[in-house]
Formats: C-alpha cells, sequence, structure tokens
C-alpha cells in the first residue's frame, strides 16, 4: 500500500490517492470524519480550528460502502479558501502580486531553506505546502487503515504525555475503553486528570507572553502479531519506518520506543525483557521495556512510541530573521498561529502509526480482499500460539 497527498494550506482542498487497499473492505466516512474531528481539538489552537471544520468526501474507489480494490481518492475542503482565494490566485496587477509576496523568512519554518532550493522569491510558494494543514490528510488516510486494523482485532491509543515542563502519569492498567474516552473528553488529550490543568495554565501562560511550547506524545498499539516487519534489511525493520513516520509530522524532533532514551543510564539486565512461555499464551516477554520491537520485529507485546514535538516557530514575540530583499534584520511578522499543538499532534501521531502498522501486515500477508488478510491473520495467530 502507498499513498501520496497533495495541496496547499489554503488552497481549496487537500487531496489524498491511496492505492493497493484490499477490496471488499467495508469504508466508513464517519469513522475518518471522527478521527478529524479529534485533530481539530485541543487547548492551545489558534483562530485557523474555528475556520475549519474537516469533513472527508470519497471521490474514488469506493462503492456501495466498500472498496473496490482501485486507488482510493479523497478530498478535504479547506474552508478558509474563500479568504485567501485572492491571494493564492494570480492578479491581473502585477503590483499587487508585489504586494503580496513574502519576502521575510520565518525562523524555525521551511520558508528560507525551501525558498533557496527551489529558487523562489516569494516564500509563501513554500509556507503553503510545508504547513502542518497536510496532517489533515494524513489523518484521513490512518483512519482508513484503523479500519483495517479494527478487523484485525489491533487498536491503538495515543495521548499528551508532557507539556513544557509538566509531565503526565503512564496510565497503562487502565481499562482500555475508559482510557479511549478519558483522553478524548481532556481538552489537553491527556489521560491524567490531574495535571490536565496544570498543562492548560501552562499553554496560557506561553500565550500571553507570546510564546510557544512542545511536549511528548505517546501512542500505544495493542494485538499487533509478532513478526512484523524484518531484521534482513534495513528499510524493512518496522521500528526504522515508525521512526521516520513520526519524524515527519511537522515539529516533530525525536523518537524512543518503550523505554527509550533511559536504556542509555541502565545495566543490560534493567533494559531486557525476559522471555517466557504458557500453553494459552505462547512464547511472552515477562515485561515490555523494549516497547514491543526486537531486531525490527513486533514482539507481539504492545507497542510503545513515543514523540517529542519542538514549540510552534511562529511566535507573538518575534524572533529575528533577514529580508531576502534588503538582507536587512528584521523581527518576524507576526500571523495567526497555534501557541501549543501537541494535542492534536498526538492524533496525527496515532494516525501515521496505524497506517505503518496496516502497511506491514499487507506486506506479511498479501491480501487482494480483506476476507483473506483476516484469515491469514487469524490462522498466523493459532500458530505464533502453538509455536
Ligand atoms: C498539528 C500541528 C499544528 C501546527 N500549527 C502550527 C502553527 O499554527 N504555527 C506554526 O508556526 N507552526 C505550526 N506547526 C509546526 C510547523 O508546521 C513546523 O514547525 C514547520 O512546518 C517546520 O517544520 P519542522 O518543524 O518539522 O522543521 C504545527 C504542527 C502541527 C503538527
Ligand atoms: C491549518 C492547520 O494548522 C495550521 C498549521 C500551521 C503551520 O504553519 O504548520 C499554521 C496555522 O495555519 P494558518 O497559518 O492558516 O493559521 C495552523 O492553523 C491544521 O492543523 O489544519
Amino acid at each position: 500500500m502507498r499513498y501520496l497527498t497533495a495541496g496547499e494550506s489554503h488552497g481549496p482542498q487537500l487531496t489524498v490517492i491511496v492505492e493497493g487497499l484490499p477490496s471488499q473492505l467495508p469504508f466508513s466516512k464517519e469513522k475518518i470524519d471522527h478521527q478529524l474531528s479529534r485533530r481539530q481539538k485541543g487547548h492551545g489552537r489558534g483562530r485557523r480550528m474555528q475556520i475549519e471544520s474537516d469533513q472527508v468526501e470519497i471521490v474514488g474507489g469506493v462503492r456501495f460502502g466498500k472498496t473496490t480494490g482501485a486507488p482510493v481518492a479523497l478530498v478535504i475542503e479547506n474552508k478558509d479558501w474563500t479568504h485567501w482565494q485572492k491571494i493564492m490566485t494570480p492578479s491581473p496587477d502585477p503590483q499587487d502580486e508585489e504586494k503580496r509576496r513574502i519576502s521575510r523568512p520565518r525562523p524555525g519554518h521551511a520558508d528560507l531553506n525551501g525558498a533557496i532550493k527551489y529558487n523562489h522569491r516569494d516564500m509563501r510558494d513554500v509556507l503553503e505546502r510545508s504547513s502542518a494543514r497536510e496532517t489533515a490528510a494524513r489523518v484521513a488516510v490512518g483512519a482508513v487503515a484503523r479500519q483495517i486494523l479494527e478487523l484485525c482485532q489491533i487498536r491503538l491509543v495515543g495521548h499528551v504525555l508532557r507539556i513544557g515542563e509538566v509531565t503526565a502519569e503512564r496510565i497503562l492498567e487502565t481499562p482500555w475503553e475508559q482510557m479511549i474516552e478519558q483522553i478524548d473528553q481532556s481538552p489537553v488529550r491527556c489521560m491524567d486528570r490531574s495535571v490536565e490543568q496544570a498543562m492548560m495554565d501552562l499553554i496560557d501562560l506561553a500565550k500571553k507572553e507570546g510564546d510557544s511550547l512542545g511536549g511528548v506524545v505517546e501512542v500505544m498499539v495493542e494485538g499487533v502479531p509478532v513478526g512484523l516487519g524484518s531484521h534482513v534489511q534495513w528499510d524493512r525493520k518496522l521500528d526504522g519506518r515508525l521512526a521516520q513516520a513520526i519524524v515527519s509530522i511537522n515539529a516533530f524532533k525525536g523518537v524512543e520506543f518503550g523505554i527509550g532514551f533511559e536504556a542509555a543510564e541502565k545495566l543490560g539486565s534493567q533494559v531486557h525483557d525476559e522471555i517466557a512461555w504458557s500453553k494459552e499464551r505462547g512464547f511472552y516477554r515477562k515485561t515490555n521495556r523494549l516497547g514491543g520491537f526486537e531486531g525490527g520485529m513486533t514482539t507481539g507485546e504492545p507497542l510503545i512510541i513515543r514523540g517529542v514535538m519542538k514549540p510552534i516557530p511562529t511566535l507573538y514575540k518575534p524572533l529575528m530573521s533577514v529580508d531576502i530583499d534588503s538582507k536587512e534584520p528584521f523581527a518576524a511578522s507576526i500571523e495567526r498561529s497555534d501557541s501549543c499543538a501537541v494535542p492534536a499532534a498526538s492524533v496525527v501521531a496515532e494516525n501515521v502509526v496505524a497506517w505503518e502498522i496496516a502497511q506491514a501486515l499487507l506486506e506479511k500477508f498479501p491480501a487482494d480482499t480483506i476476507d483473506e488478510l483476516v484469515e491469514q491473520v487469524e490462522e498466523y495467530r493459532k500458530r505464533v500460539v502453538a509455536f
């Protein structure tokens, strides 16, 4: 399976083509819209999210509610387009275009590197595509992948572990349904009720001071069979692919699995997970400190993946930059912006993980129809327990 996204942040729409989905997959627009709406919420977002109300339109590859096996085409409208149409389309007056041109790169954005690389004197030609608006398209794709995972008894959840200096407890013992409800009701998508308010206060303070905040998100995946991914070639290692997927989310700068970077300060005996066996479960690990991966393959334990997001680069208390025409220094212009998007990014992280897992599943169990996939996964699970 593969997908491509296209579309500018302030253009008419985002477009996605997903290829290789098995046929006969019940395809729910509601489930995609649900994920899209989760991505729009969260304390700290700016005014743009009040304008958008993301909904997917299915324009190819689905008939009578099921995939046909043909490429699936999805569209998400940008409601903000109506306000930007004039700026985004050519003007008969060249002076108009000159006035609209962006010549002042924002630190922390793709503006300057993209302008130099693609030889743009108007940095709108870079920022329109580098914007995290594109993550709406990736969430739509992840929401499709989740429909495959659901039928294969694999479920996942994501939450905010940290905002700035406020860190939540990881509540791994909470029953799954309760955990999901708790996260979705939290204004910062945090499982730990005791720190929610502290997170919101910190976001409000950063906003008041014209600053921004980052944090850490965590995704857990349960029910993944042993042996997705492979040790035999570098680009087939599933932890490696997930790392790429996470760091490809705008503003994500790092990733870890299980205890992650803590492993550096521990002894081997405190890090590796002992192997055990029972008739009911087959082989299992007594602990899950490595977060469900050994040798680039899943161990059958839950996957624990964390990603760190840097603070939003656009600041109301602007940083210094240099104009590309005059070469004069200036204080970066102030534009509408989120002050913290970690809650939204936790939903993006969940959905990019969903895609990678579904893709790895279809690599291990190639299938033209969803029933073929589900049958193979069920048979394999039996074989694994009996191994
Ligand atoms: C959900 C989400 C929302 C974001 N919103 C903003 C924003 O409002 N303003 C901003 O300057 N950056 C925002 N960003 C981050 C920028 O898109 C990102 O930092 C920029 O494209 C540069 O890419 P890099 O940080 O990966 O190097 C957001 C990121 C995500 C994931
Ligand atoms: C549009 C979204 O996020 C945007 C990501 C973003 C950026 O620079 O990455 C900047 C802001 O956009 P605007 O410049 O239009 O205010 C965010 O609102 C979205 O998440 O759907």
